[in-house]
C-alpha cells in the first residue's frame, strides 16, 4: 500500500533470522520481509542460525552471514515494491550480547564500498575474528565466577550493571576471547554489540554502543552512567590495559533517539534510500520488542522466540542476581525488568515432535493434548501435581545442566516424589506449565494487586495486560495456559504483528528519533499515534479464579523442585 509521507525502517537481526519491516508515520505498516538463515544462507554450514563447539559450550556465528542477509532482506523489499526514496529513518535490534571483533581497516572498507558488489564480499577482511559468539553460548562459567567476585558477592553485580554474571554477556565472553585468542585480541580495533554492527553497516563507519544494550555486558555502571573501570580491567587482563579495552568499546550517548548520521552512500546508491535517511540507534532485541506498543507499568510482555523472555518497563529499579535490569532504550529514569531463558521454542519443538512422532513441525497434536490434559495433570484435587523441567540447552535461570528433570509434588504436604523420568503425552501441556511457572516464580516482587474492572473486587498480585509476542504467539494452547498460570486483570492480548513485534518496535523507534518534537518521549508520541482497537487482539480472558491459586500451589513445588535438581548438582542458583 503507498503512503505519500515518509517512511520508516527497523530490523531485528535474531538467531534465526533477519526481518526488515517499514510503517509510516502514523504507524501502519507498509512493507515486510524476512531472510531465514538456514534456509537461505545454508552455505554458512549453521543449524538454527548458529555454529557450535558442545565439547566448551560454545555457541557462535559468522557475522559475514549476518552482511549476506541484509543485502538479501534489501533485495526482498525492493522486490515487493518499497521505494526507498521516502525512507527516512532507520533503526534497529540486535539479540543481545552477541559481540562482533572489528580490526582496524574496517571503517576504510567501509568508506570505499562499491555499490555494485554484496557486502559480504567486500568486508571479509574488516573482522579480527570471524565468529561473533552467540548469547546461547555457555563457555564462560571461570570468567562468570570471576566477574561475581570482583565487587564482592553476584548481588552487589546485580546492583552496579543490573545483572549478575552470565554466560552471554559480552564482559566475561571478552574476557575469555582475550584469553583464548590473544592475537586476534591484539588485533581487535573496535568491539560492537549485534545491534551495534547493525547500526555501523548501515552508518558507513562503527557506531556508538546503544544505552540499553550497554547494560546487557556486565561493564556498565547504570546508575553512573559509564564503564565500571574494575570490571572493565577484569576483562582487559588488568588496570594498565583497561583503558585500551575502553577505547575498543568507544562512548555510549545517552539519548537513544539521537540520529547518528545519514545512511552510507552504498545503500542510497545501490537501493536508492533517500540519502537524507538518518540512523537512529540501535538496540537490543528484547529492549526493542517492549517498544512495539505504549506499554504500561503493569503490563508484561511475554516474548516467545527462540529464546523465552519476560518483559516489564518499570521505573523501580530493584535487581537481583535471578534476573536482569536494563536501561529503557529511549526513556532516562525507566527500567527494562527482563528475564531470559535459553529454552523457549525449541524446547517445546522437541516435546512436539515427540509427540507427533514425525517431523511434520505440525502444532495440532501438541495443542490438543495440552489442552486436553487437566492442570499439572491432576485428575482430582488431592492428587499430586505434575511438575517438570525441560532444558534441551543448558538453562540460565535456573543454572541447570540440560536434561529433562521431574517430580510429583503434594501440595497439602509440601512433599516432592520421585517421578519416572519417562516421556508422557501430559510434557506438551507440562512444558508450557513450567515455562510459565518459572516467569510467575520470579516476577511476583513486580506485581501488584489491582481491582477486577467489571466486580470491582480487588484481585491477587498479577500483571494488568500480558502481551504475547514472538513466533510461539501465534499457538492459542500456549495462550490458554499462559493466562491460567500467569493470570492478567485485563486479558491475553496479541500483537497484530506479533511475530515482528521487534523489528516493528525497532521502526517505531526510527520514528521516534526523526519526528519528536522538543522534550517529547517515546511513550507520548506513540501513545498519541497508537490505534489499540487495529494493532492488538485479546486472545484469551486473564484470571481464572481457582485455577490461578492452584498454580500459586505449584509455584511452591516448582521453586522446591528446582532447588532439588541444583543441589544435585552442587549449586544454589
Ligand atoms: N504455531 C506455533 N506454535 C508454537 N510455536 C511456534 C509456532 N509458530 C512458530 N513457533 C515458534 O517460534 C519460534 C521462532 O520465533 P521467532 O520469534 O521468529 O524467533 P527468533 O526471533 O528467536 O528467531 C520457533 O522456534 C517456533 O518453535
Ligand atoms: O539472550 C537473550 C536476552 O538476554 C536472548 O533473548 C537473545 O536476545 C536472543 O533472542 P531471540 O533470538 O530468541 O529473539
Amino acid at each position: 500500500m503507498a503512503s505519500n509521507g515518509p517512511l520508516y525502517m527497523g530490523f531485528d537481526l535474531s538467531t534465526q533470522q533477519l526481518k526488515g519491516i517499514v510503517v509510516d508515520s502514523d504507524l501502519k505498516l507498509v512493507h515486510e520481509a524476512k531472510v531465514d538463515f538456514d534456509a537461505d544462507l545454508s552455505k554458512y554450514g549453521i543449524k538454527k542460525g548458529v555454529l557450535t563447539n558442545p565439547a566448551e559450550g560454545e555457541v557462535f556465528a559468522p557475522p559475514a552471514m549476518w552482511l549476506d542477509a541484509i543485502n538479501l532482506v534489501l533485495d526482498r523489499l525492493s522486490e515487493a515494491g518499497l521505494d526507498f526514496g521516502k525512507v527516512m529513518g532507520v533503526s534497529g535490534a540486535g539479540m543481545q550480547h552477541g559481540t562482533v571483533f572489528w580490526n582496524k581497516d574496517v571503517e576504510t572498507l567501509m568508506v570505499n564500498l562499491d555499490a555494485g558488489k554484496p557486502l559480504s564480499e567486500q568486508l571479509k577482511g574488516a573482522f579480527a575474528h570471524d565468529m561473533s559468539p552467540n548469547w546461547q553460548d555457555s563457555s564462560t562459567q571461570k570468567q562468570c565466577d570471576a566477574f561475581d567476585a570482583e565487587l564482592g558477592s553476584p548481588e552487589q553485580l546485580a546492583q552496579v550493571t543490573g545483572s549478575a554474571a552470565h554466560h552471554r554477556f559480552s564482559g566475561p565472553q571478552i574476557m575469555r576471547y582475550r584469553t583464548k585468542y590473544p592475537d586476534h585480541y591484539e588485533s581487535t580495533a573496535h568491539i560492537t554489540l549485534v545491534s551495534s554492527f547493525l547500526a555501523s553497516v548501515f552508518l558507513g563507519k562503527i557506531a556508538p554502543t546503544d544505552i540499553s544494550d550497554v547494560t546487557g555486558m556486565n561493564l556498565w555502571d547504570i546508575h553512573g552512567g559509564r564503564w565500571n573501570d574494575h570490571l572493565v580491567a577484569l576483562a582487559a587482563g588488568g588496570k594498565d590495559k583497561a583503558d585500551e579495552l575502553k577505547s575498543k568499546l568507544g562512548h555510549v550517548p545517552e539519548d537513544g533517539g539521537g540520529g547518528f548520521g545519514m545512511i552510507s552512500n552504498y545503500f542510497a546508491t545501490r537501493y536508492g534510500f533517500n540519502p537524507g535517511c538518518v540512523v537512529i540507534p540501535n538496540t537490543g532485541d528484547n529492549p526493542a520488542t517492549i517498544l512495539a506498543l505504549p506499554l504500561r507499568a503493569s503490563d508484561a510482555m511475554v516474548s516467545l522466540g527462540t529464546s523465552t523472555t519476560f518483559l516489564m518497563s518499570t521505573p523501580e529499579y530493584k535487581p537481583d542476581p535471578a534476573y536482569h535490569f536494563m536501561n529503557h532504550p529511549c526513556t532516562k529514569g525507566l527500567y527494562m525488568f527482563m528475564l531470559c531463558y535459553k529454552n523457549g521454542g525449541l524446547a517445546r519443538e522437541q516435546i512436539r515432535d515427540q509427540i507427533n512422532g514425525d517431523k511434520s513441525n505440525s502444532w495440532d497434536k501438541f495443542n490438543e493434548v495440552a489442552m486436553s490434559t487437566p492442570p499439572v495433570s491432576q485428575k482430582k484435587d488431592s492428587d499430586d501435581m505434575r511438575l517438570g523441567l525441560f532444558f534441551p540447552l543448558h538453562e540460565t535461570v535456573p543454572n541447570l545442566s540440560a536434561g529433562q528433570y521431574r517430580m510429583s509434588f503434594n501440595s497439602q504436604s509440601n512433599a516432592l516424589s520421585k517421578l519416572s523420568n519417562d516421556f508422557l503425552s501430559d510434557d506438551a501441556r507440562s512444558i508450557i506449565e513450567s515455562q510459565m511457572l518459572s516467569l510467575r516464580l520470579r516476577s511476583q516482587k513486580l506485581v501488584h494487586s489491582e481491582k477486577d474492572p467489571k466486580t470491582g473486587e480487588t484481585l491477587p498480585p498479577q500483571p494488568r495486560r500480558v502481551y504475547l509476542v514472538g513466533g510461539g504467539s501465534a499457538n492459542p494452547a500456549i495462550a490458554n495456559i499462559c493466562a491460567e498460570v500467569l493470570g492478567s486483570v485485563e486479558g491475553i492480548y496479541k500483537l497484530d504483528i506479533g511475530g515482528n513485534a521487534c523489528a516493528l518496535g525497532a521502526a517505531y523507534k526510527a520514528v521516534w528519533g526523526c519526528e519528536r518534537k522538543d522534550g517529547e518521549t517515546f511513550e507520548d508520541l506513540i501513545g498519541k499515534r497508537w490505534d489499540e482497537d487495529k494493532f492488538v487482539q485479546k486472545i484469551a480472558d486473564g484470571y481464572r479464579e481457582g485455577t490461578f491459586e492452584k498454580y500459586g500451589e505449584a509455584v511452591r513445588g516448582f521453586e522446591m523442585m528446582e532447588k532439588e535438581f541444583l543441589k544435585r548438582e552442587g549449586r544454589t542458583r
